[in-house]
């Protein structure tokens, strides 16, 4: 049973001056330390509240590195949620599972000429390993039945769909376009079938 274990406000954004809460929860049998970071208090209010499930990105989020938009899509969704509320669910599933060391050993793969997907295959895994089912259980924790979900990926829709969640709207995120991560975000929609809206 997944529930909340704490909550604590905190500001965040690029001038640490949006109001916030940073939730743990207790019960996530991956033992991975996900969180929920939620604005206006979207939990608590009638309406749908936005939701964005953010797969832990180090290279992007920290770094705001050239090879992906993680960086900018969280940016953008705090930004958003800052002035409209929502929720982040803030997954700590680095490289879309495989973990951070063989993030590297693919992003080698791709400075020879592989795409993001043939790395990971190359290495032994999947497309995409990552598990939505724990991010359902937290937002039934939340009290969240009824989201509307900030993505373009349709693998997040539909986990989130099967684990009991209704989806009542699907809201896209930018492509964040930039010197070195054209032909990542172009595969993802060709290979990955995301759904991506090029300016
Ligand atoms: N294996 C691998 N993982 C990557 C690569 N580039 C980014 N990632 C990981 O992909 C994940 C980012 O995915 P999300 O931000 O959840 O977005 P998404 O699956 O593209 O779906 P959206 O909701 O449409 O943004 C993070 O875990 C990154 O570490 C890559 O080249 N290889
Ligand atoms: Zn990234």
């Amino acid at each position: 049973m997944v529930n909340i274990r704490a909550r604590v406000p905190f500001k965040v954004g690029q001038k640490s001056n949006i109001p916030a809460d940073l939730l743990s929860f207790n019960g996530l049998e991956s033992g991975k330390e996900h969180v929920a970071v939620i604005f206006q208090a979207a939990d608590t209010k009638p309406a749908v509240p936005l939701v964005r499930m953010h797969s832990e990105c180090l290279t992007g989020d920290v770094f705001h590195s050239s090879r992906c938009d993680c960086g900018e899509q969280l940016d953008e969704t705090i930004e958003k949620m800052g002035e409209m509320g929502g929720v982040i669910l803030y997954l700590r599933q680095e490289g879309r599972g495989i973990g951070l060391y063989n993030k590297i050993d693919a992003y080698e793969l791709q400075s020879k000429g592989m795409n993001t997907y043939e790395a990971n295959n190359h290495l032994g895994f999947g497309d995409d390993l990552r598990d939505f089912t724990e991010a359902a259980l937290m937002l039934k924790a939340l009290g969240l039945n009824e989201i509307r979900l900030v993505t373009n990926n349709p693998k997040k829709i539909r986990e989130l769909e099967e684990n009991g969640i209704i989806i009542t709207e699907v809201v896209g995120t930018k492509a964040h376009v930039k010197d070195g991560n054209e032909s990542y975000l172009k595969t993802k929609a060709s290979h990955g079938k995301h759904r991506f809206h090029f300016d």
